[in-house]
């Protein structure tokens, strides 16, 4: 190296920092992410109120929605924005009990650091502890069949618990099991739900309590005219990617007529041409017709005098799931149209909700197609409503699908930690430390379910252990009594893939920023670097 001669390798107004620096500046941007979560844990946990930039407000108690409307700047806090997504994606619940350890894991290691632990023997030790800690919870779990209703609605009932849903936890779990047992698929002796057959459709007004399943489609639109037939029974849908209405000219036009007759010409072959339309969908047997364009208005007229229940300007995504449901074919050229491309239900009628009319299709072909018409008074709480049910429906079909659940309240933490310590002892070497630390870490859960029920969380881990030691595996915190009691008794449980996989996606999230001991950060103006680069590219594809 050339003395005195620095050597530029990186753009001017780059940012680096590294080594123990780096890793510190990451590991307290995660701990802050964690810890912004923390008091909205468990059934005594907060909500926390969102305002985004254009005012709009979200009051939520949900993990993963209070962190992707935090829209974090920093690299290490977006990671823990992609553990609670991870786990929402897998999972659907405990999106909050994910970062949580996550940051537990990393405020641990960080004392492992100041220590002079080196960062890959933590990961080392982090990672065994996790395989063990997933190993615990598949022994200590109890299975579970597809019969055992009773269960499965307690389950619904933990997780809808922390919600300001609770309020009618018991109809909501009902629901949630319902909806699922509906859908749920058996395939080669195991239950397989499909996501895209649950229908949520949010409507204000009403109570949490008018919240109800339909065995069907729901449809946020009313018939099209008033003479139409408010119920139609053995519906045979025709749905139309195709307007009911005559093509206007896309720019201003003359006309000019020289004889008034003309006009009266004009307007019966524009009739004559709509009545046709309705005369061909008639002809091929339909008596409810759905379209996602417009329906003009001579034509609802002839629809109506012919008994048919028609709907218009119709999503294409509930266009999608009516062809699901009902066995249609979208058809986008009417003349085309023919009665194999009819869709069938027992019944499409339409229903007064609040104060607006919605069409609901029912008894459908395919009968794995439920809807869940979701009430409250207002919008915020039809929103937070709807992410809650969202949440118990995973629990259900996690529950299902795993085959096996695992006690909530902290007992399961209990007992990982409980038992990671000894494991602890036996591996020894360098990764004792770690795994000891590791349990620490989870400990983090029954904390924060205590400090969240204004208890003493030291007290409250000092008795927890102790039943723990004493060979009480189920046991957990009441939040409502302050006492260690059974939570299987209490019905506080959850599916284990909850607890699996928020430890998996805390450990490899914390290891991943473990490792990290340098960050280069470019000037966020000198990116526009960028564009003539790809901009290059584009040409030189052209000729
Ligand atoms: N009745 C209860 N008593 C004690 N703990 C409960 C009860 N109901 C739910 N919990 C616990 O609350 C935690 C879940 O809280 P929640 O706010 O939903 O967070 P997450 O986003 O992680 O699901 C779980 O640890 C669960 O076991
Ligand atoms: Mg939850």
């Amino acid at each position: 190296m050339i003395a005195g001669q620095p050597i530029f390798i990186l753009k001017e107004g780059t940012k680096r920092e590294s080594g123990k620096d780096a890793m510190k500046e990451n590991i307290e941007a995660a701990i802050a992410i964690s810890n912004s979560v923390r008091s909205s844990l468990g059934p005594r946990g907060m909500d926390k109120m969102l305002v985004d930039s254009l005012g709009d407000i979200v009051i939520t108690n949900d993990g993963v929605t209070i962190l992707k409307e935090m829209d974090v700047e920093h690299p290490a806090a977006k990671m823990m924005v992609e553990v609670s997504k991870t786990q929402d994606s897998f999972v659907g619940d405990g999106t909050t009990t994910a970062v949580i350890i996550a940051g537990g894991l990393l405020q641990q290691a960080q004392g492992l650091i100041n220590q002079n632990v080196h960062p890959t023997v933590i990961s080392e030790g982090y990672r065994m502890a996790s395989e063990e800690a997933k190993r615990v919870i598949d022994e200590i779990s109890t299975k579970i069949g597809a019969d055992e209703k009773a269960l499965l609605l307690k389950m619904a009932q933990t997780s809808l618990n922390s919600k300001s849903a609770s309020v009618a936890k018991d109809k909501l779990a009902e629901i949630s099991y319902e909806a699922v047992k509906s859908v749920a698929e058996l395939r080669d002796g195991k239950y397989y739900v499909d996501f895209d057959n649950i229908q949520v459709v949010k409507k204000q007004g009403g109570a949490i309590d008018d919240t109800q399943l339909i065995n069907g489609i729901i449809v946020d639109k009313e018939k099209v005219h008033p003479g139409m037939p408010d119920v139609v029974k053995d519906a045979k849908i025709a749905l139309l990617d195709a307007p009911l209405e005559i093509k206007k000219p896309e720019f201003d036009t003359n006309l000019r007529i020289e004889d008034p007759s003309m006009i009266q010409k004009f307007l019966a072959q524009e009739e004559n041409m709509l009545r046709e339309m309705v005369d061909k969908i008639k002809s091929v047997g339909a008596n409810v017709v759905i379209t996602q364009k417009g329906i003009d208005d001579m034509a609802q007229h002839y629809l109506s005098r012919a008994g048919i229940y028609a709907v218009r300007r119709v999503k294409k995504s509930d266009m999608d799931k009516l062809a699901k449901a009902t066995g249609a074919s979208i058809v986008s050229t009417i003349d085309e149209i023919s009665s194999s491309d009819l869709g069938t239900a027992e019944r499409v009628e339409q229903v007064k909700v609040g104060e607006d009319y919605m069409t609901f299709v029912t008894g459908c072909k395919n009968p794995k197609a439920v809807s869940i018409l979701v009430r409250g008074e207002t919008e915020h709480v039809v929103d937070e409503m709807e992410r809650s049910i969202t949440d118990s429906l995973h629990v259900v079909a996690s529950a299902l699908e795993d085959g096996a659940y695992a006690a909530g309240g902290g007992a399961t933490a209990a007992e990982i930690a409980f038992r990671l310590r000894s494991y602890a002892q036996k591996i020894g070497g360098r990764q004792q430390l770690a795994i000891e630390k590791f349990a620490d870490a989870i400990e983090e859960i029954p904390r924060a379910l205590a400090e969240n029920a204004g208890l003493d969380p030291i007290d409250i881990l000092l008795k927890l252990r102790a039943e723990h030691a004493k060979g009480n595996k189920t046991y957990g915190i009441n939040v409502f009594t302050g006492e260690i009691e059974d939570m299987v008794k209490n019905g506080v449980i959850e599916p284990i893939r909850v607890g699996k996989q928020a430890i998996e996606s805390a450990t490899e999230a914390a290891i991943m920023i473990l490792r990290i001991d340098d960050v280069i950060a470019t000037k966020s103006s000198s990116s526009s670097s960028n564009p003539p680069k790809s901009g290059s590219s584009s040409e030189s594809s052209e000729d």
